[in-house]
């Protein structure tokens, strides 16, 4: 018999016998070196470890055809078994979960709760907690890096458990941030040692490789605790007919209700709601840390969005949803924000279910896809003087480049996040109410010089 011939790979660095490019993979910062590898090798390129395929996508245009566009793009839809988050407990977890038909139901469940017409209902909490971060921010500017994270997270906890947020001793909040922090601690997504050598979950601490195991294991049980706190929680208070509206609530109501005609359970409700959280609080976060970083580094930025909302809002009120399509430049000045550094600059990796093949490269079923956001955000075909903070790329010209918002800001095809309606209102709001009360500006020390900050990311699953 003759072996079928299939087409080459998609091009790679060259490669060792049997260990491939294990010597030459990236260790840290992998979106950074994705997109320098890219600039050799194009926009879809290879690595192999041990004979498994990682495809590395640097261009928004080939993420869309791959995962979206083609007939064969549904091939696209499968993730990653990503161990070292089994090991911690994160089961019931949409971001995990592989095609199939649990994959299915928490998207449904997720669409139900946050699609486009589902988020105008989660506005009334965003403005009132967007005033109150504006508000905290005005009495402990000092504290402003827990004060973007506290509202992140009390956003979220209030729309999917009702539970208002409102000392930071919450033990909901705590628990919360804690286990969004350990998520933080685990490397990047799909580039895990123990997700080439399963073997390495079972070998003893000391063990080489097996550091992510270990610390995934002891955090286990608070990340199931996350999944059962907010159920114990809202069924007492459901329980006492003390519930405040909520994702969770209406869910378990539904259940409760319908039985087994709603099509899905009560772990699957857990799983949604411990989910909401930890793919929406850290993301939320991280891009207003970005944004207050851009505004500290590019204060004419900052004079020109405020300029624009003495204008338009005036200085007898704060801003609201409707004011939005009247503001093109704070809109500039989020998607700058979101392109200029992107809280999730690898994305979530994707797993190809059947060979394929794209452009005359041959991609192996189990081929892993990773969308690298972080080169698609520098694509020089898109964006002239692509690491440079300007909001006014995106306005038409002469002031502008028109050049467009990022199409990789929310990931691609059937996994897109389901989040983003939420997340943009957030942010938006956010960023409107800051600007609108609050002058973001450099530190002086006792002299009353400018205290240039440095600026160094930490990046692991987000930046
Ligand atoms: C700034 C905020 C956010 C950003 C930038 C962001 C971005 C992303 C990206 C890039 C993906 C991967 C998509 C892909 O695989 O191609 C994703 C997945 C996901 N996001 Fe978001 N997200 C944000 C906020 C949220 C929020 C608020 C929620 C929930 C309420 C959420 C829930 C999810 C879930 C469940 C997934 C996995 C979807 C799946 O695997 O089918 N995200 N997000």
């Amino acid at each position: 018999l003759r072996r079928p011939r299939y087409p080459p790979l998609p091009p790679g660095p060259p490669a060792d016998p049997f260990i491939g490019h294990l010597r030459i993979a990236p260790t840290s910062d992998f979106g950074i070196s994705f997109y320098n590898m890219g600039k050799t090798y194009g926009n879809l390129m290879h690595l192999n470890i041990f004979g498994r395929i990682t495809v590395v996508v640097n261009s928004v245009r080939v993420a869309a055809e791959l995962m979206e566009k083609r007939r064969s793009s549904s091939k696209y839809n499968d993730r990653a078994l990503l161990r070292v988050f089994r090991i911690m407990g994160w089961t019931e977890n949409l971001a995990f979960i592989p095609y199939g038909r649990t994959f299915q139901r928490h998207r449904r469940m997720f669409k139900e709760a946050f699609n486009k017409k589902a988020s105008l209902n989660h506005r009334p909490v965003q403005l009132f907690e967007a005033r109150v971060l504006a508000k905290n921010l005005m009495k402990e500017p000092d504290n402003w890096a827990k004060l973007l994270t506290r509202f992140s997270t009390a956003v979220i906890l209030r729309i999917v458990h009702g539970h208002h947020v409102v000392s930071e001793y919450d033990p909901l909040v705590k628990l919360a941030e804690e286990e969004g922090w350990a998520l933080t601690q685990l490397g990047s997504v799909g580039a895990n040692l123990l997700d080439v050598f399963p073997f390495l979950q079972y070998m003893p601490s000391w063990f080489p490789g097996t550091h992510y195991a270990q610390f995934a294991r002891e955090h286990y049980p608070k990340v199931r605790e996350m999944y059962e706190l907010p159920l114990r929680d809202v069924l007492e208070r459901m329980a006492q007919g003390t519930a405040a509206e909520s994702v969770m609530a209406s869910q378990l109501s539904a259940l409760h209700r319908e039985g087994d005609r709603v099509g899905y359970t009560v772990e699957d409700i857990k799983g949604v709601a411990a989910t909401s959280y930890i793919a929406g609080a850290e993301t939320t976060a991280s891009t207003l840390f970005s944004f207050m970083l851009a505004m500290v580094l590019h204060p004419e930025c900052q004079l020109r969005a405020q300029a624009e909302l003495d204008r338009v809002v005036g200085t007898n009120r704060l801003p609201e949803f409707d004011d939005r399509p009247s503001l093109p430049y704070l809109e500039c000045l989020l998607q700058e924000t979101f392109r200029w550094n992107h809280p999730l600059p690898t994305g979530v990796p994707h797993r190809v279910t059947a060979d394929d093949v794209y452009d005359g490269m041959f991609i192996p079923e189990g081929s892993i896809i990773i969308p690298n956001i972080r080169g698609m955000t520098w694509d020089e075909s898109l964006y002239a003087d692509p690491f440079t903070f300007d909001p006014t790329r995106f306005l038409p010209m002469p002031e502008g480049r028109n050049e467009p918002f990022s199409g990789a800001t929310w990931g691609f095809g059937r996994r897109v996040c389901p989040g983003r309606h939420l997340a943009d209102a957030s942010l938006w709001i956010a960023i409107a109410m800051l600007l609108s009360t609050v002058q973001i500006s450099k530190a002086v020390d006792e002299d009353g010089n400018e205290i240039m900050p440095e600026v160094a990311f930490i990046t692991s699953f987000t930046r």
